[in-house]
């Protein structure tokens, strides 16, 4: 993978830990729903310390924030096991990001409804296709690409990496497809299902919708993409080989980012598909530790079709949502 060739987009977080900080001293953790409700004002005072990335590039590498671990303790065995005061200022920072971009959400079927989501290498999960595996690549996807109301834009902060795992990413606007292809893939021909992640969701007895695997947004190409939850052998020959064109392509021009403590990695989930090289866990309390949160884009359009989807009775927990 092709390394240093991320945007890295310095930040000096003086008044962004100010901010966290104050909120944490009046609310103590980041789930306090009272906090959730002054982030958006919280946010909007920062200014425009850290736009969404260039849709040429769709992702960038926020950096500039605390890498000192010491007050971390142990990393958690698993997300349910992390303190929500001990990291209270890295969830916080996060959610301030998060709404100087857009809307953090969460969903109700992952981790509890928590906005901010512990990533952890964890036991009996090693070969998964989530991001609690560790022994096997983590093939590339979009977040949550089952679902209508996934993110627009995925951050990931890194706590710790002690091993400098690389999280890939592959923009599908760097991606060199013919007219044809990109026409075959537009065609809603194949589902995708509910990853591990989303066990109510698996078992759900609703019809898999058929969506497209590209389309055209207003910034250019997009995809909803996860191969791993995708069943490729439903789809004809000619589906199957423009697919895999795709996928050669999307491997082709992936860009290997190995965050460092401290980093916030952003990405554009309509233009960009993320993954990571496999790895070996520790379960020692040192293992890489990253924090992650969905962000919706109110302005951000996709294809209307949509907008019918049942995403597998899976509910997102938005706490800005209107009505
Ligand atoms: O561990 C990583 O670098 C990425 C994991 C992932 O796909 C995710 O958290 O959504
Ligand atoms: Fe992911």
């Amino acid at each position: 993978m092709g390394l240093n060739v991320t945007p890295v987009r310095e930040i000096s977080p003086d008044t962004l830990l100010d901010r966290a900080n104050a909120l944490i001293s009046t609310y103590k953790t980041a789930s306090n729903p009272e906090l959730i409700q002054q982030l958006p004002q919280a946010a909007a005072e920062l200014g425009d310390l850290c736009p969404p990335p260039d849709p040429a590039t769709g992702l960038h590498v926020l950096r500039g924030l605390n890498a000192d671990d010491s007050g971390l303790g142990a990393t958690p065995s698993s997300w349910s096991d992390a303190s929500p005061t001990r990291t209270a200022e890295w969830d916080v920072v996060m959610l301030l990001l998060a709404s100087a971009m857009g809307r953090p959400f969460g969903w109700e079927g992952q981790q509890d409804g928590r906005l901010v989501h512990d990533i952890v290498p964890s036991r009996g999960h090693e070969h998964e296709q989530t991001g609690a595996s560790s022994t096997v690549t983590l093939a590339a996807h979009n977040e949550d690409a089952f679902h209508h109301r996934r993110a627009h834009l995925m951050l990931l902060g890194c706590l710790r990496n002690p091993d400098q795992v690389a999280t890939s990413a592959a923009s599908v606007r760097h991606a060199d497809l013919d007219d044809a292809d990109v026409e075959a893939l537009s065609a809603p021909v194949l589902p995708i299902l509910p990853d591990d992640a989303y066990d109510k969701a698996r078992h759900s007895p609703l019809e898999p919708p058929r969506v497209p695997t590209l389309w055209h947004g207003e910034d250019g190409l997009c995809l909803r993409f996860d191969p791993a939850y995708t069943p490729l052998e439903q789809a004809g020959a000619d589906y199957r080989a423009a697919y895999g064109r795709l996928c050669r392509e999307l491997d082709r021009v992936k860009v290997g980012v190995r965050l460092e403590p401290g980093d916030v990695l952003v990405i554009d989930n309509d233009a960009v598909v993320h993954g990571r090289e496999p790895f070996r866990a520790r379960y020692d309390g040192t293992d890489r530790w990253l924090k992650r949160v969905n962000v919706r884009l109110p302005d951000r359009d996709r294809p209307s079709a949509e907008a019918a989807e049942h995403g597998y009775g899976q509910q997102p927990i938005d706490p800005y949502e209107e009505g």
